[in-house]
Order: C-alpha cells, then sequence, then structure tokens
C-alpha cells in the first residue's frame, strides 16, 4: 500500500514511517519541518517538504490512504500563542479533508490526544468522557476530530482518531538505528529530566506542587513510542467507509511528576536538583486512560507497558542522539 504521512520528520511519524517501510508498505512524507528535522525521515520513505495546509498540491488517488501527525503540540505554548495552533492544527486538517475528497483518498488515521478531556470527572478516561479542553491545543484537536466526523457522516470518510496519553521510550529499527524523540526546544518531561541527569541543565523544574493529587503533582499515563505505532498499523486495517473510530490509547497507570522523575534518576542512575516552580498554564491535573475500547475492537495489545522499559529505552536513544 502507499500512505501519505504528515508529520513524518517528527518523533512518532518518523517511527510510524519506519515501521510501515519495514512491513513493505510505500511511504511519502509531507512535512514542513518546522518542529521536526528531515534527518528523521527513514531511509525508503521519499520527503515532501510542505505545510499540510498545502496538501492538495501533492495528494493524488494514487494514495491508499493518509497518517495524520504533522501539527504542533504542546499546550503550554498553546496558551501564549493560540493563533498557530488554530491554524497548523486545525485549519490543515479542514484543507486535508478537502483535499482528500478532491483526491478521493478515503482512509485517515488521525493523531489525537488525551488533552481533549481536559480535567476528567472520571479516570480512567473513556472515549465517551465529557471533552473539556483546558488548553488551546486540546481545543484546535477537538475541533479536528469534529470535521472529521463530519466528513464521515456527509463523505463517507474512512477514519480513525487514536487519542494518546503521554508518548515516551525509543524505537531500534531492523537495521539497529535508533529513533525517538528530540524536540528543539524540548517541552516534554522526561527527555527534559534527562538533560539534567546528562549535566545539559543545572535542575529540573517541576511545574506546580498544589494539584488535587496524592503528591500534589500532576498524573500521567505513558505509553512506549512503540506500542503506540502498533496501533496505527491495526487502526489502518480496522478502518471502514462511513465510519469514524475513536480510540483512547494508555496503559491506564497514572504517575505523578515526582514518581516520574525519580523513575529517572532510578533508569539512568543519576541524581540532580529539582526546583519546584509555579502551575504551567494548560495543564490538567490527571490524565489516564481506559483503552479497553481499542484492545476490544482493534485487538491491540501493548507489550512495553513499564514505564522503567520506557525511561530505559528513551535514555538509550538520548545517549545515542547527544552523543
Ligand atoms: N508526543 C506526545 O506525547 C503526543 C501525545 C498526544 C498526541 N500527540 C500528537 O501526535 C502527533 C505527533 O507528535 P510528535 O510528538 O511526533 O510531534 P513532533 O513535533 O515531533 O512532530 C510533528 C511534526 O509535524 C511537523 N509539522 C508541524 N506543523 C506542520 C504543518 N503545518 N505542516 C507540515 N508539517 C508540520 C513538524 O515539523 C514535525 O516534524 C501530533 O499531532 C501530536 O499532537 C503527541
Ligand atoms: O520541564 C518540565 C516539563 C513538564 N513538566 C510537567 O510534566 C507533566 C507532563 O508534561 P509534558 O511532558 O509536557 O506532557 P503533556 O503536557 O502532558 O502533553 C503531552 O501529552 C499529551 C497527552 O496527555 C499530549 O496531548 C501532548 O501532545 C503531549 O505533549 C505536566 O504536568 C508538566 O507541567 C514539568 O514539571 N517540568
Amino acid at each position: 500500500m502507499k500512505y501519505l504521512v504528515t508529520g513524518g520528520a517528527g518523533y512518532i511519524g518518523s517511527i510510524v514511517a519506519t515501521m510501515l517501510l519495514e512491513a513493505g508498505h510505500e511511504v511519502v512524507v509531507l512535512d514542513d519541518c518546522s518542529t521536526g528535522a528531515s534527518e528523521r525521515v527513514p531511509a525508503g520513505a521519499t520527503l515532501v517538504q510542505k505545510r499540510v495546509q498545502d496538501v492538495g498540491d501533492v495528494l493524488d488517488s494514487s494514495f491508499d490512504g493518509i497518517l495524520h501527525f504533522g501539527g504542533l503540540i504542546a499546550a503550554g505554548e498553546s496558551m501564549a500563542k493560540p493563533e498557530i495552533y488554530w491554524e497548523a492544527n486545525t485549519a490543515a486538517t479542514f484543507e486535508l479533508l478537502t483535499a482528500m475528497r478532491e483526491a478521493n483518498v478515503r482512509t485517515l488515521v488521525f493523531s489525537s490526544t488525551a488533552a481533549v478531556y481536559g480535567n476528567p470527572t472520571e479516570v480512567p478516561i473513556r472515549e465517551d468522557a465529557a471533552k473539556a479542553p483546558t488548553s488551546t491545543y486540546g481545543a484546535s484537536k477537538l475541533a479536528s476530530d469534529m470535521a472529521i466526523s463530519s466528513e464521515v457522516t456527509a463523505h463517507d470518510l474512512a477514519a480513525v482518531s487514536l487519542r494518546y496519553f503521554n508518548v515516551v521510550g525509543a524505537y531500534q529499527d531492523k537495521s539497529g538505528i535508533w529513533h525517538g524523540e528530540n524536540h528543539e526546544p524540548e517541552t516534554h518531561i522526561i527527555p527534559i529530566a534527562f538533560d539534567a541527569a546528562s549535566g545539559k541543565r543545572d535542575s529540573f523544574a517541576l511545574f506546580g506542587e498544589d494539584y488535587p493529587t496524592k503528591d500534589g503533582t500532576c498524573v500521567r499515563d505513558y505509553i512506549h513510542v512503540a506500542d503506540l505505532a502498533d496501533a496505527h498499523l491495526l487502526a489502518l486495517g480496522a478502518a471502514q467507509a462511513g465510519e469514524h473510530k475513536i480510540y483512547n490509547l494508555g496503559n491506564g497507570n497514572g504517575f505523578t511528576n515526582k514518581e516520574v522523575v525519580e523513575t529517572v534518576k532510578r533508569v539512568t542512575g543519576t541524581d540532580f536538583p529539582v526546583a519546584i516552580e509555579g502551575r504551567r498554564a494548560g495543564d490538567p491535573a490527571e490524565l489516564v486512560a481506559s483503552s479497553e475500547k481499542a484492545k476490544a475492537e482493534l485487538g491491540w495489545k501493548p507489550t512495553r507497558d513499564s514505564l522503567d522499559r520506557m525511561v530505559a529505552d528513551a535514555w538509550e536513544y538520548y545517549q545515542h542522539a547527544h552523543a
């Protein structure tokens, strides 16, 4: 099959593109390299360096489907610069849907997020929970999901939205090369803690310890990027015309930020100072997934579900990337 992977020069998109190639598919990556990098596009994929908003220039009926990862991802930044999130996430998805209709490409797998739920009323969070995003990032993704639903109903698109919880870890491909997370600037807790572990930063800044959680710090549900990538291949097989399938992807285990920092210290065998700072705008207190629906309907079986394993793989990649 021939797939267009938007955002394939980024962390998750480049790993899914790698696995698609390993499964024998043809992959074209569409990425403007605004936060990603062309070197991350796997060998064997073709890179078209363009914005998702211009996908109409690239798409034709030779494609069997699209995996849409391209966009901006930092909830904190989205509170300070909402306009760039509406543009890169929501407006870009509108353009993608139009281009798919015009080129008669009928299958879409979309990177949605736990951030669409906001502060949940019940944990673990199921797909039918109330959606009340606390960040513009979450709102921009929820609007995209709603536009996809309309397109499915009106024009028979086959769509799957995967709502990822916090993605970590790295993937070693069949030729032995590690692929992992390397954002510039980095905003995610685990790679930032690695910067402190390796001495690249003097200390780790912990955002808020007055949340209504067991130790006052935010709780997140971490998922290994390779388990997440497996779900994309399953989603391509499960997509059906006229259906918008939506699945939460996490492990159902909540870790506080303090527990995450302790895990990083243990796995890396280091110690580093932790400075308590104020809350970061847009952060919900607790996000923990129920992924029962993905397991039952997609046959998804996460196999790398221990946080220590996820942090160990991410650390392996970090050391290669910063050698
Ligand atoms: N990392 C996570 O924990 C997480 C959790 C939930 C959802 N997601 C979603 O998964 C997707 C991938 O996340 P990631 O961590 O790999 O992010 P990333 O920043 O590593 O990758 C995103 C890629 O999209 C590209 N891009 C951004 N705007 C674009 C545009 N307008 N046109 C073309 N390309 C554009 C960037 O250059 C980058 O290569 C995103 O849609 C994100 O919202 C990520
Ligand atoms: O230097 C740091 C960085 C982060 N945090 C905290 O760590 C937690 C996790 O933050 P981060 O790693 O930035 O992830 P999230 O903000 O939870 O967002 C990620 O996970 C979401 C799903 O849960 C996705 O939607 C987003 O795209 C993805 O960036 C939050 O409480 C942050 O305030 C710190 O305390 N210090």
